[in-house]
C-alpha cells in the first residue's frame, strides 16, 4: 500500500522510512530509524528527484506507481549517487526505460560503476544549466564533496525550492511528519541533525561553506533534503546551524569531558572535574567513550567550545576507544577548540603526550595547560589539580584571559580555495594555469585561504 505526502500542490514526497536497519551505512547507530526521501513533481513533464535505499524500495516503487497514476515518468534528477539514494536507480531504469536521467558527468560514471549500465539518453547538466518542465524551471549547481564528488543540487525558481541532496539531512525516520515546522526540531531533532552532519559531511566544511555561499544568492522558500524533514519555515535557523558547523564554530560555550577508563581511576577524576565545573556554573557534558558510540561523542565535540580528553595508558599507547575517537576527530577536521588532558598509567603514563601528538595534527586546537597525570588513581591532594583545571576551563569558557601553556596546532594551512566548489590547493603559490580538479574552474576562481 502506498504512503505518500503532499509537499506542494504538484510535488509529492514518495520516499520511505527504515526503522529496522540498526546502523546507517554500517557505521552509525540509528535508534530512531532513517528516512530516504524521494520527491515526484507532476508538472507538464513528470520529474523524480532521486531514488532510495534498497531497504525501502518496495514502498518506494508502490508510491511512485500510485503518484504517477498512469502518467509517464519523464525525468529523473540524480543529485547524489550514494546507494542510500541511488541503489534503486538500476531497477528504476528497467521499470521506466523511457525516463531520461538528468545528472552531471561524474554521476554517469558512477551509474556505470554501481549498476553496470549506461543510462539511456542521459541529459548531462553543468553548473548553471536549466531545464524547464512546464510551469517549473530548474537550475543546477554542483556541490562537490557535500559529501561525494558528484553531488549536485537543483533549484526550482518557480516555487523557490532547493533540492539539497544530503545537505540539511538528518538521522531519524519521519513518523508521519514531513515538515520541520510540524515538530519541535530544536528539542527533538537537532542533536540527530548535528550527528548526521558532523559524521557524514563534517570533514568537508569548506565545501559546505561554498554551497551555502551559492544558496545565499537564491531566494529559497523551501529546502527538500534527501533525509529528514522538509524546511518551509524559519530557514534561517537551519542555515545558521550549517554555517556554524561548516566553519567549525562551537554552538555551546561549555565543556565536554570525553573519558575512557578500565578500572575507574580516570573516570573518578573526570567525574570530580565535572562536579567542579558545574559548581562554577559551566555547562558540562561527559561521555565514557568505551560505552557511547563515537558518532555521538564526535557530534558533541563539534557542539562544545572546550573538550577534556582523559585516558589511561595502554601498552605504551592511548587506550583504544580514546585513540579511535581522537583519530576520528582528526579525520573529520575538527578544529578551533580549547582542550585539556588527563592521563593515567600505573608505571609509565604516556597517554598525555600521545594525545597531544594527535591534537598537534589538528588545526587550531589550543591546549590550556599541561596534562594532569594520575598514577593508577587520584593521589591524596590531587583533587586540588582538578579544581584548578576547572577554574582554568571556566575562565576560558567565560572568555576571561588565560595563557595557553602550549600551542600544539601546526601552522595554519597555506593554500588557495576554489570559490566555486571549495577545493583547497595546499601550496604557497598557485600556478597560473592551474585548473580545479573538482569543478574544472581556472586559477582566477581561487582565493587565498584565510
Ligand atoms: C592491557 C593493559 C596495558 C597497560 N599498559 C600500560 C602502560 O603501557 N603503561 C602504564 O603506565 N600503564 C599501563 N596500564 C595500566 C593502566 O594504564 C593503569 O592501571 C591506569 O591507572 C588505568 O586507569 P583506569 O583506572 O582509569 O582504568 C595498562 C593496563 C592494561 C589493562
Amino acid at each position: 500500500m502506498y504512503c505518500i505526502r503532499k509537499v506542494t500542490n504538484d510535488l509529492l514526497w514518495i520516499g520511505g522510512n527504515d526503522r529496522q536497519t540498526p546502523k546507517f551505512e554500517a557505521a552509525h547507530p540509528v535508534p530512531r530509524g532513517m528516512s530516504y526521501n524521494s520527491y515526484l513533481l507532476l508538472d507538464e513533464k513528470t520529474v523524480l528527484f532521486d531514488t532510495v535505499d534498497r531497504a525501502v524500495q518496495t514502498q518506494f516503487f508502490e508510491n511512485l506507481e500510485q503518484a504517477l497514476h498512469g502518467r509517464k515518468l519523464d525525468y529523473v534528477f540524480v543529485h547524489h549517487m550514494e546507494p542510500d539514494h541511488a541503489a534503486t536507480l538500476g531497477d528504476l531504469m528497467i521499470r521506466y526505460p523511457e525516463a531520461r536521467i538528468v545528472c552531471n558527468g561524474k554521476s554517469v560514471n558512477m551509474i556505470r560503476q554501481f549498476h553496470c549500465a549506461d543510462p539511456n539518453h542521459a541529459i548531462l547538466v553543468n553548473e548553471g544549466d536549466t531545464i524547464s518542465t512546464g510551469r517549473h524551471t530548474f537550475t543546477f549547481a554542483n556541490a562537490p564533496m557535500v559529501h561525494w564528488p558528484e553531488v549536485m543540487v537543483s533549484y526550482d525558481s518557480t516555487d523557490k525550492i532547493l533540492f539539497s541532496a544530503d545537505a540539511f539531512g538528518t538521522f531519524g525516520a519521519l513518523n508521519g511528519v514531513l515538515f520541520a515546522d510540524e515538530l519541535d526540531f530544536d528539542r527533538d531533532w537537532l542533536d540527530e541533525a548535528r550527528r548526521y552532519y558532523t559524521n557524514i559531511v563534517g570533514k568537508y566544511g569548506p565545501q559546505v561553506a561554498a554551497l551555502l555561499k551559492k544558496a545565499a544568492g537564491l531566494d529559497i522558500q523551501m529546502i527538500c533534503p534527501l533525509h529528514g524533514p522538509v524546511w518551509r519555515k524559519d530557514l534561517g535557523y537551519i542555515l545558521d546551524k550549517y554555517s556554524k558547523w561548516a566553519a567549525y564554530e562551537p554552538e555551546e560555550q561549555g565543556v565536554l569531558i570525553a573519558f575512557a577508563s578500565i578500572y575507574g581511576g580516570t573516570e573518578t577524576a573526570a567525574a570530580i572535574l565535572a562536579c567542579r565545573l558545574s559548581e562554577l556554573g559551566i555547562r558540562t557534558e561527559m561521555y565514557d567513550v568505551s560505552v557511547t558510540h563515537y558518532s555521538y561523542v564526535l557530534s558533541d565535540c563539534f557542539k562544545y567550545s572546550h573538550i577534556v580528553f582523559a585516558s589511561p595508558t595502554f601498552n605504551n599507547g592511548i587506550f583504544d576507544p580514546m585513540e579511535h575517537l581522537l583519530r576520528d576527530l582528526l579525520h573529520h577536521n575538527l578544529q578551533n577548540r580549547k582542550v585539556a588532558l588527563i592521563q593515567n598509567g600505573s608505571w609509565a603514563p604516556a597517554s598525555g603526550k600521545l594525545m597531544t601528538q594527535v591534537l598537534c595534527e589538528m588545526k587550531n586546537m589550543e591546549l590550556l595547560q599541561e596534562p594532569i597525570t594520575l598514577k593508577s588513581a587520584l593521589a591524596p591532594g590531587q583533587e586540588k589539580e582538578l579544581e584548578e583545571l576547572a577554574q582554568v576551563l571556566a575562565a576560558s569558557v567565560k572568555g576571561e584571559a588565560s595563557t595557553p601553556v602550549q600551542e600544539p596546532a601546526a601552522d595554519k594551512p597555506k593554500g588557495f580555495v576554489c570559490k566555486i566548489c571549495g577545493f583547497i590547493y595546499e601550496s604557497d603559490t598557485l600556478p597560473p594555469d592551474f585548473v580545479c580538479p573538482i569543478c574544472r574552474r581556472p586559477a582566477s576562481d581561487f582565493e587565498p585561504v584565510t
